[in-house]
């Protein structure tokens, strides 16, 4: 397949989510292949990551079409919230073991895209409605890093408010992983709507899922909300069907606020009491999340939680919990995920991030955008070049000529946040000085 010109690839990047075609390459970088899911405002393309071979998830999510009662900008401004909704939780809470990773974002004029982990196994719907009910253990396993998925999410002052087995995927090894913070309230005022009482009153979830508290539009704790959703889940998960269920919503709402639901008669008396527990129709009595870690029936088959001194979340004690907490800390550096959460006061339209074979976007923290051109421009004298300073948007840029006139590379700086620069480098094709592409590549360090 030949490769699109400089021009055409942001457009073809924007078309490939838009379009069921299966050999779309986002960015040079991601192939789209087939599609995994579809949600209320997106869809989930298998691809893969052309560089490494590894496959991953491609989340595309598109502004709304606008509706002729609404003004463009409140459209706009909805979509890109939602959006930077969910990348701020998955910023805050990744790293752990059971919660999707996400790898990378890319945007575009009329989407973002973010390049998630592949869940090979499906949901934890698909699997309900393929085996009906999951074993004992394999349910406990299960819960408990649902379970231990959530308590980190609240401990980094995330509340998912949409827990429901749609929203949990499974990986090859049968391992589950939460996704989907696109409706989840932040603590401390982080972009959520909980009020100073650490209180909500935006009415979310899914209706079977949903706690009492919501459907009484009460101001209610979104973290027992979701010990609700997750007791929901649990219920489903061993029984094999949902706890509250009715021919119709008014009557499922009912049956959900007075809490009446009936165990079946297999559940061992530990399940019934932490079942009960989490299906308390008062939140004020409901168990907590950290009461659940520590409940009997999760406590079994040698399983313990920890509690991490480091970030006070539990998890899940196993070698890769621990693998994780290592590599967490390590993981500090920029990626386009963080310039986005950076850039919140700045127009995102039209922000490509990523590498293509010859030109690339990156990010450089702590560097003056001036001396970053004087760099590249004494590279290119060095390399008997002909260079121009170029005045344009940001710090501007270095223009790089061979002796014939012919064009050879420019590089432009921009300011993204204090000492944060977006800096584009850019050649005349991959082929063409590949020493002076090596020797820049050195020197700015992408
Ligand atoms: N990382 C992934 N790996 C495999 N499949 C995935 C992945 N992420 C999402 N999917 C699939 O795509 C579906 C939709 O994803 P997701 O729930 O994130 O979208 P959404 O637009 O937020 O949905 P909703 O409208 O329900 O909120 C999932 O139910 C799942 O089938």
């Amino acid at each position: 397949m030949t490769p699109p010109d400089d021009d055409s690839r942001a457009t073809s990047a924007a078309a490939a989510a838009s379009s069921e075609s299966h050999t779309k390459v986002l960015q040079g970088r991601y192939e789209l292949g087939r599609i995994l899911g579809r949600g209320g405002s997106s869809k989930v393309y298998r691809a893969r990551d052309l560089r490494t071979g590894v496959h991953v998830a491609v989340k595309a999510v598109r502004k709304p079409p606008r509706r002729p009662s609404c003004p463009p900008e409140e459209d706009a401004a909805a979509a890109r919230r939602s959006v930077e909704r969910e990348l701020a939780a998955l910023r805050r809470v990744r790293g752990h073991p059971h919660v999707v990773r996400l790898l990378d974002v890319l945007a575009s004029r009329s989407a973002v895209y973010l390049v998630l982990e592949l869940a090979r196994g499906g949901t934890v719907q698909s699997a309900l409605e393929d085996m009906g009910r999951a074993d004992e253990p394999v349910a406990r396993r299960l819960f408990a890093q649902l379970a231990s998925a959530v308590a980190h999410a609240h401990a980094r002052g995330v509340f998912h408010r949409d827990v429901k087995p749609e929203n949990l995927l499974l990986d090859e090894r049968g391992d589950l992983k939460l996704t989907d913070f696109g409706l989840c309230a932040f603590a401390g005022g982080g972009g959520g709507e909980l009020g100073a009482d650490g209180l909500t009153a935006t009415a979310c979830g899914s209706p079977a899922y949903v706690a009492p508290e919501i459907l009484l539009k009460k101001r209610y704790d979104p973290g027992k909300a979701d010990v609700w959703s997750c007791g929901v889940v649990l219920f489903s998960l061993t029984a094999g069907y949902l706890p509250f269920n009715d021919g119709n919503l008014m009557g499922m709402y009912r049956k959900i606020c007075a809490g009446r639901f009936r165990c079946p008669k297999w559940f061992a008396p530990e399940l019934r009491s932490l079942i009960g527990k989490m299906l308390d129709p008062n939140p004020s009595t409901r168990i907590k999340v950290g009461g659940i870690l520590e409940h009997p029936w999760l406590v079994k088959d040698g399983m313990s939680f920890v509690v991490a001194p480091t970030v006070g979340s539990c998890y899940y004690s196993t070698p890769e919990v621990v693998e994780w907490e290592a590599e967490s800390e390590l993981a500090r550096e920029m990626n386009a995920f963080d310039i986005l959460t950076f850039a919140s006061g700045c127009d995102l339209s039209g922000l490509l991030i990523g590498t293509l074979s010859d030109r690339v976007r990156f990010i450089m923290s702590g560097m003056n955008g001036k001396s970053v051109l004087d760099q590249v421009e004494e590279l290119g004298r060095e390399e008997g070049f002909v260079v121009r300073r170029k005045e344009e948007a940001g710090f501007g840029g270095v223009l790089l000529v061979a002796l014939g006139g012919k064009f050879v590379a420019q590089v432009s700086v921009y300011r993204l946040h204090d000492e944060i620069l977006l800096v584009e480098a850019e050649r005349a094709s991959n082929e063409e000085e590949p020493k002076f592409w090596d020797k820049l590549r050195a020197t700015l360090k992408f």
